[in-house]
């Protein structure tokens, strides 16, 4: 699949990226006559246009943390906060994109894409010169007219991931967005997700069950310990940029990959009070 070099496109100038702050954050779901503490006391701190991991056992408190910051959960107790703002819907600055594409399948890729900027009111020649852009960022040139029935799970996927980036967001979630892909597949948009990500500096958050994965894309991996989940370990990751695939090759990513195997298993012991 043909993908666009970005080495000489200028950087575009989106708004300046977003810093999140989880202060004192736990959960408590209420369903079948039972309690589940999905979070405990959470904190966390992500600087604006760092690119964070989180990592953890099933369960955990992942994708909970998660939907917290896109506004789409309130905590039980303790604030989410954006730019200092607290959360508590979602924000147009923020994007998200799901393990499931979820493409609407009598829309073309084109119109999948702009469906954020058609439900905004604000779709113009201009959204869709960009959403063309980003199907030729995300290695789909000349696909616009097709239909998501007409697309592999990975071009799927990559269209789910333009159209996240379509609002030029300065905050962009993501869970598991690889997880259902095979491995040649995920690499490579991984290196998709980086080159973008280089070409419009934002804040990137992405849950993962793949430590190779953290280490790669992230600045840091978040390690988070087993149900009710808390903030474990904090990774930073020294490997240089831009990360290109022979990296993957290399025995400072091997170690890297070990080092965080190892907090990873710590944390997978349950602590007392906790459950799987
Ligand atoms: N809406 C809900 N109602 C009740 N319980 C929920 C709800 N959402 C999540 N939970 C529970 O909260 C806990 C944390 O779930 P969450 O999906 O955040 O974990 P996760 O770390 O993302 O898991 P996984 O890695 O398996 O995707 C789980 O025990 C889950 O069953």
């Amino acid at each position: 699949m043909a993908t666009r070099t970005l080495a000489d496109a200028p950087a575009r100038t989106t708004a300046a990226p977003s810093a999140i702050t989880a202060r004192a954050v736990s959960k408590t779901f209420e369903g079948k006559g039972k309690l589940v503490h999905a979070l405990s006391e959470v904190d966390l701190e992500i600087e604006a246009g760092q690119f964070v991991s989180l990592i953890g056992p099933s369960g955990c408190g992942k994708s909970t943390l998660l939907k917290m910051i896109a506004g789409l959960l309130n905590p039980s107790t303790g604030i989410v906060a954006i730019d200092g703002d607290t959360v508590t819907e979602p924000l147009p600055q923020t994007g998200v994109a799901f393990q499931k594409p979820t493409l609407l399948r009598w829309r073309s890729v084109l119109d999948n894409i702009c469906l954020p900027l058609d439900i905004d009111g604000t779709r113009d020649a201009e959204g869709e010169a960009r959403a063309v852009e980003l199907l030729g960022l995300m290695g789909l040139a000349g696909f616009e007219k097709h239909h998501p029935k007409e697309l592999s799970g990975g071009m799927e996927q990559r269209v789910a991931i333009a159209r996240s980036l379509i609002t030029q967001p300065s905050l962009l979630l993501m869970d598991e967005p690889f997880g259902a892909l095979d491995e040649f597949t995920r690499e490579d948009l991984n290196d998709e997700l980086l080159r973008v990500w280089q070409h419009e500096p934002k804040t990137v958050v992405f849950v993962t069950h793949s430590i190779s994965e953290a280490v790669f894309l992230s600045d840091r991996v978040v390690v988070m310990s087993a149900r009710p989940g808390r903030i474990h370990a904090n990774i930073p990751v020294e490997l240089p940029r831009p990360r290109e695939r022979a990296l993957r090759n290399s025995p400072e990513f091997y170690e890297a990959i070990r080092h965080a195997r190892a907090v990873l298993d710590d944390a997978r012991v349950v602590e007392p009070g906790g459950a799987r």
